[in-house]
């Protein structure tokens, strides 16, 4: 969590919807939420029971490989699903409240006053027709903002914040480039300085300098303004060095979820050690990358056991029949046979090539 957190009465321009004493329990408590699919041939599970909190101020990162759940986790949790997706259990409490309960006229408050998305692509989030200044104005008024010099006193501000002169709130987003329109989105999400910000995967359409900027920022500015975040991403190392904790999904399941600086140091499931060797790290000495062989079941046909069983270069006959628990591993947890104190001495089976 962040210790020193500046009161954004502070920051020009941007004074409500923002409380910075430290509330009690989590901000965000997600707990056995699962969201099916339905499909022509009956419905899959893409997330599977999972448990989740976020903490007033914090940086959670949830990472995995394309198809694991994570953006399908990150529209469960803002109640932004839409058919054939539904939840099929579950809870979302946040700030006290379940919104998997609430109906649109409840959320809608709650959305953006209080929980922000960010998007992958500003440029399919953004509307491409409008001026920036044009869509922050739609989004202050769909929340009663009606005073002309408070919407442009807070779109300058949230502009400025992210590093964009506000004479582009005069411009389109194709006027802009690709880190700035990103920057633009951020910024929109912060119209209100929310007290969570919801972020899928907002640097992956940057090159690798920019996408490192746009995180520094994004750092910055959660410093700065002290709300929380759930980031998602593909790329460990990219949440590395900005992440509180971090959770590593897999066919719908969290596999390991921990403080992030422990899951790098000493990751507790094979597949962390697997996304671990296939990203380079940002810093630090080069090393060949590893890919995992082989790709994440499909979801109607998910292993009977460990849900990474047939991937894993740890397995042994037990993975492939029983489905681990998360298991506590010097606060980690790890959803590993290999931490069951019943399996812990089991020697790994060679991995066929
Ligand atoms: N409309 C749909 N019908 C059936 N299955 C779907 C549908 N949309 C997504 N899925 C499945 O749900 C699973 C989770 O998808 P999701 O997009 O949440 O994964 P992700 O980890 O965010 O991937 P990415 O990194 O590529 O965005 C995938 O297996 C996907 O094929």
């Amino acid at each position: 969590m962040n210790e020193s957190v500046e009161s954004p009465e502070l920051v020009e321009g941007l004074g409500t919807g923002f409380s910075p004493e430290p509330k009690d329990g989590p901000l965000l408590t997600v707990t056995d939420l699962s969201v099916e699919y339905d499909t022509p041939s009956g419905p899959v599970t893409a997330v599977d029971h999972v448990d989740l909190d976020v903490g007033a101020g914090e940086f959670v990162g949830i990472v995995g490989e394309s198809g694991c759940g994570k953006s399908t986790l990150l529209f469960a949790i803002a109640q932004l699903l839409t058919s054939p997706a539904r939840i099929s259990s579950g809870e979302v409490i946040f700030r006290g409240q379940n919104m998997v309960t609430m109906n649109e006229a409840e959320l809608a408050p709650v959305r953006w006053r209080n929980m922000s998305v960010v998007m992958q692509s500003a440029m399919n989030a953004l509307n491409p027709v409008k001026k920036i200044e044009a869509q922050y104005a739609d989004a202050m008024k769909a929340h009663g903002v009606r005073s002309r010099s408070e919407i442009r006193e807070r779109s300058q501000a949230v502009l400025e914040l992210v590093g964009i002169d506000r004479a582009h709130l005069n411009s389109y987003p194709h006027q802009l480039s690709g880190g700035m329109r990103q920057r633009a989105m951020i910024a929109m999400a912060l119209l209100f300085t929310p007290e969570l910000v919801i972020m899928d995967e907002p640097t992956s359409a940057l090159d690798v300098v920019a996408q490192r900027s746009l995180m520094l920022q994004i750092k910055e500015l959660q410093q700065q303004l002290g709300f929380a975040v759930i980031f998602v991403t593909h790329d460990m190392s990219l949440v590395s060095h900005f992440s509180d904790r971090l959770m590593v999904m897999y066919a719908g399941k969290e596999m390991e979820f921990g403080p992030t600086r422990k899951v790098f140091d000493n990751p507790a499931h094979p597949y962390s050690q697997g996304l671990l060797d296939a990203f380079p790290s940002i810093r630090g000495e080069r090393v060949p990358l590893q890919g995992i062989p082989g790709s994440p079941p499909s979801l109607s046909a998910m292993p009977v056991g460990c849900r990474f069983e047939p991937r894993c270069p740890l397995r042994f006959d037990a993975c492939a029949t029983v489905p681990p628990e998360l298991y506590d591993v010097d606060g980690v947890q790890a959803r590993c046979l290999l931490h069951d104190p019943a399996y812990r001495d089991h020697a790994p089976v060679e991995v066929a090539k």
